[in-house]
């Protein structure tokens, strides 16, 4: 059983969400059912680098984690593209044999029976900005499948009408942890952030969350952006 990789690399941090700060190697899937308009992705989304994408069986990729983990069974996160379209079940099942736990990042919009086997399914619905509309029944679908695996939301905000609708995609599930993060702009990997732009969209987040008296999101910012940029590979 083959599957398209973009790139798999670490170790680094987890830069965003419930397990930010963790040491962690990255397994980058290539293909995605979305186009957000603010993808900072693109390397493992569209057509055009599908070239770049490596066929890879999945010994060769849990190989390959080791190598780079040095032997250590470690968090290992799946993100894309959107992994969901593809089976990470062998994956996940030969990497927990080895030790290795899983934590994967999905838009929520394909359901895998492999979403039991992680210890974290982390679902970062699309807001208004991106582009792209969200199929509640699939989103259910994805916590279904997950079964009693860990699973949290995360949404990321660029204005107030994407807070507006993370309000009600969190009172669709009041019994899931949100995490927002703000949107970064500029995702060209070639051209530099603007580490001012990102603290203010976070300090507007916050002001506009916790100063309007929302307490129950938590609200953190790309930590990997913060100290790499928009390079890739970290
Ligand atoms: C590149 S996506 C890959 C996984 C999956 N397709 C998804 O969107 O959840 C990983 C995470 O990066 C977030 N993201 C993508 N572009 C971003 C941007 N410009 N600013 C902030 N977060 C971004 C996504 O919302 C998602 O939470
Ligand atoms: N360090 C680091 N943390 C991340 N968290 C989510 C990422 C992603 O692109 O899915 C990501 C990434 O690409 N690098
Ligand atoms: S769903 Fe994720 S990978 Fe796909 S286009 Fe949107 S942010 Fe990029
Ligand atoms: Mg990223």
């Amino acid at each position: 059983m083959t599957l398209r990789i973009a790139e798999i690399f670490g170790p680094t941090i987890q830069g965003e969400g419930a397990l930010i700060g963790q040491p962690t190697v990255f397994i980058r899937a290539g293909g995605c059912d979305y186009r957000c308009s603010w993808c900072d992705s693109l390397h493992a989304v569209e057509s055009r680098f599908r070239h770049d994408w490596a066929p890879m069986q999945p010994a060769a990729i849990m190989d390959r984690v080791a190598q780079l983990s040095g032997g250590q069974p470690l968090m290992v996160s799946i993100s894309g593209g959107n992994p969901a379209i593809q089976d990470f079940g062998p994956v996940i099942a030969l990497g927990r044999k080895a030790g290795y736990g899983f934590a994967c990042e999905t838009q929520g919009s394909v359901a895998r029976d492999w979403f039991a086997g992680l210890a974290l399914l982390v679902l970062s619905p699309k807001p208004p900005s991106s582009g792209q509309a969200t199929d509640w029944a699939a989103f259910d679908a994805c916590l279904a499948a997950a079964g009693d695996a860990p699973r949290v939301m995360k949404i990321v905000i660029f204005d107030e009408a994407d807070l507006e609708w993370a309000r009600d995609a969190a009172a669709r599930y009041p019994g899931l942890t949100l995490y927002l993060q703000p949107g970064n702009p500029e995702t060209d990997p070639d051209r530099p952030v603007d580490p001012q732009g990102l603290a203010d969209r976070m300090l507007w987040l916050v002001e506009a969350t916790v100063g309007r008296g929302w307490l129950t999101p938590r609200i953190l910012p790309q930590l990997h952006v913060l100290i790499w940029g928009n390079r890739r590979g970290v």
